[in-house]
């Protein structure tokens, strides 16, 4: 492999049981494929491994930081601005700026790493492509090792890929959008690699190969010098983007390319980390393009953060907005700290999607995804998401029609007026009501989506919407704060209260619903009932679980040879 001669110290060859060639103290407990063994190899190993060593302290430091302040947060703390940093957020000072290759951004498209949805992402017309290894992605081995594949080749430029049943070949256009990766957050384990004994950091896997098999290709077909392009999920707090640019710098060097090469978008999707925004910001200030709004996770990140403030519950899930006041605070926020650094401030995903079968409800789901992109560019956002290529023309239209002939607004939209907004409207409680549906719907999307997500799929369509890891947990701490305070249901006149009975009776009630729904068969099939007993498990827990998909994780993990493979 081109660019890494900086390597240095490269143990002597080893093989694994499985059958890959190792370096030293890495163990790949992953099924074996010669496909795979072309991601896998030593060197990209060695690399991998070398992060892990230089920031596992690193990581497992931030991660008792986390716990900490969730300790602080549940004896009655808020979060808050630090007034330590407050000198670093009044003065002066700007992020590198955008490279040119990704100064329009009006339009990204994101999806799971899979084949045709790469090909089409990258087809689709969007001026950015996010491919997830995150909240879209159910990490199994085989996700996460054909993921890599397809991203090679999409560099490459070489993918294709064939639908056998429509016999349709699909290939890259001449113009493609730009590629990002979002790699998982700190706190997922990739429990098919092995170093020096212990799990290594997700995230750490997803950067490590991804990062040494496409730098150089990437820079040549994409990046015009830079690159490559990140998103960086689910961080609380400036400390965890420090150790980010110190992965990226570490990066840089043992790839022999400018500091600086590296750029990524941090998403600002937990409660904690809308107050270190500038923080964020400065710490990663060589290597970043900005922030986004990951309205989905700061949503759930609101209930997680206030798990033992029984005075701010959240209304249904369907009710909290982007016009709820806390959000919209957010994402002014957001704006106005971007472009005083001179860096893109990106919106957020709506969850509407295409529906085929029914032109009205497809029109009256457009009309909600014009809505919500028309108040994003018109507060000043730099660009957006979209979930489907089939939202792209619509979402494109709003931004061309109010970005007033730039390639973005970060000198145009300087949002002066935000700088006024406190720690209160951030954390001001969502309002509306709480329903009887609220709970059902809650329980009948918390169950499919685990469903799918244990058999592979980590981003499904239900009920006409884009349901992700970060949406289900929507659902997932709503019902287990619900239940917790024994919230009363003011909804629907009915005024009953959220008891386990009650709880009990609707998840039955509801599995029956998704069988008539799917069908026996699927139903029978699929692995619905598991799914409903891990999630109603986590919504009766005393303690709210920290992450639904750590609890599932353990099931998807296939040690080989097989063995027992909870972690
Ligand atoms: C909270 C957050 O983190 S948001 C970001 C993470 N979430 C995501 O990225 C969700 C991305 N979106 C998706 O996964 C899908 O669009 C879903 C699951 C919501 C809907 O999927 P489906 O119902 O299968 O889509 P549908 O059948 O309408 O697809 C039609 C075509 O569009 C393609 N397509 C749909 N979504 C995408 C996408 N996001 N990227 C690329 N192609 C896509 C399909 O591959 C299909 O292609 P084909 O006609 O060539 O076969
Ligand atoms: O990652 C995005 C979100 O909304 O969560
Ligand atoms: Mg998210």
């Amino acid at each position: 492999m081109v660019g890494f001669e900086n390597l240095v110290e490269v143990p002597p060859m080893r093989k694994n049981p499985v059958g890959y060639d190792v370096p030293e103290g890495v163990d790949i407990r992953g099924r074996y494929d010669a496909e795979f063994a072309t991601i896998l190899t030593r060197d990209a190993l060695q690399f991998v491994a070398s992060l892990q060593r230089q920031f596992a302290t690193h990581i497992k430091y931030a991660m008792d930081c986390r716990n900490e302040a969730k300790l602080r947060y549940n004896r009655g703390a808020l979060p808050a601005f630090d007034p330590a940093t407050k000198p670093l957020r009044d003065a002066d000072w700007l992020c590198a700026p955008p490279p040119p290759a990704i100064a329009d951004r009006r339009v990204e498209i994101t999806g799971p790493v899979e084949r045709k949805m790469v090909i089409n992402a990258l087809n689709s017309g969007a001026k950015v492509f996010m491919a997830d290894f995150e909240d879209a992605l159910a990490p199994n081995w085989e996700n996460l090792m054909r993921g890599h594949i397809n991203l090679r080749d999409a560099v490459r430029g070489t993918i294709s890929y064939h639908d056998k049943a429509r016999n349709r070949v699909y290939k890259l256009n001449e113009q493609t959008a730009k590629l990002f990766v979002r790699p998982r957050g700190w706190h997922l384990p990739e429990a098919h690699v092995l170093i020096d004994g212990h799990p290594a950091a997700g995230c750490l896997v997803d950067f490590g190969l991804y990062f040494f098999h496409n730098w150089s290709a990437f820079r040549r077909n994409q990046g015009q010098g830079f690159g490559p392009f990140f998103y960086l999920p689910k961080m609380e707090h400036s400390t965890e983007a420090r150790i980010w640019n110190n992965v990226f710098t570490a990066a840089e060097k043992m790839a022999g390319i400018e500091n600086g090469s590296i750029r990524a978008t941090v998403l600002i999707e937990t409660l904690p980390a809308v107050f270190q925004m500038d923080e964020i910001l400065y710490e990663l200030r060589d290597h970043s393009v900005g922030l986004n709004c990951g309205r989905w996770d700061y949503i759930f990140s609101y209930v997680k953060t206030f798990q033992a403030h029984p005075d701010r519950l959240l209304p249904d899930r369907v009710l909290v907005g982007m016009a709820q006041h806390f959000m919209r605070s957010y994402s002014d926020l957001l704006i106005r700290t971007c472009h005083r650094r001179g860096v893109h401030a990106m919106g957020g995903m709506a969850a509407q999607i295409p529906i085929r079968d029914d032109p009205r409800a497809n029109e009256a789901a457009l009309e909600l995804v014009r809505k919500d992109k028309l108040r994003e560019v018109l507060a000043g956002h730099d660009g957006t998401w979209a979930a489907h290529p089939g939202l792209i023309p619509a979402i494109a239209e709003v931004f061309d029609a109010h970005m007033g002939g730039g390639p973005n607004q970060i000198q145009s939209a300087k949002r002066e007026d935000a700088a006024g907004v406190q720690a209160e409207d951030l954390l001001q409680t969502p309002r509306g009501v709480r329903s009887m549906e609220g709970l059902r719907l809650n329980t009948r999307v918390g169950i499919q989506y685990v469903a799918a997500w244990l058999t592979g799929s980590g981003s499904v369509p239900l009920y006409n919407l884009m349901e992700d890891a970060a949406t289900a947990e929507i659902s997932r701490v709503q019902n287990w704060q619900w239940l917790k305070y024994g919230v009363e249901l003011d909804g629907d006149g009915l005024g009953v209260r959220v008891t386990p009975e009650l709880f009990g009776r609707v998840v039955e009630e509801e599995m029956e619903r998704i069988e008539r729904e799917v069908g026996k068969e699927r139903f029978s099939k699929g692995m619905y009932r598991e799914a409903c007993k891990m999630f109603a498990r986590q919504c009766t827990a005393p303690s709210l679980d920290d992450f639904l998909t750590l609890d599932a994780y353990n099931h998807i993990v296939l040690h080989h040879p097989l063995a027992s493979s909870r972690l």
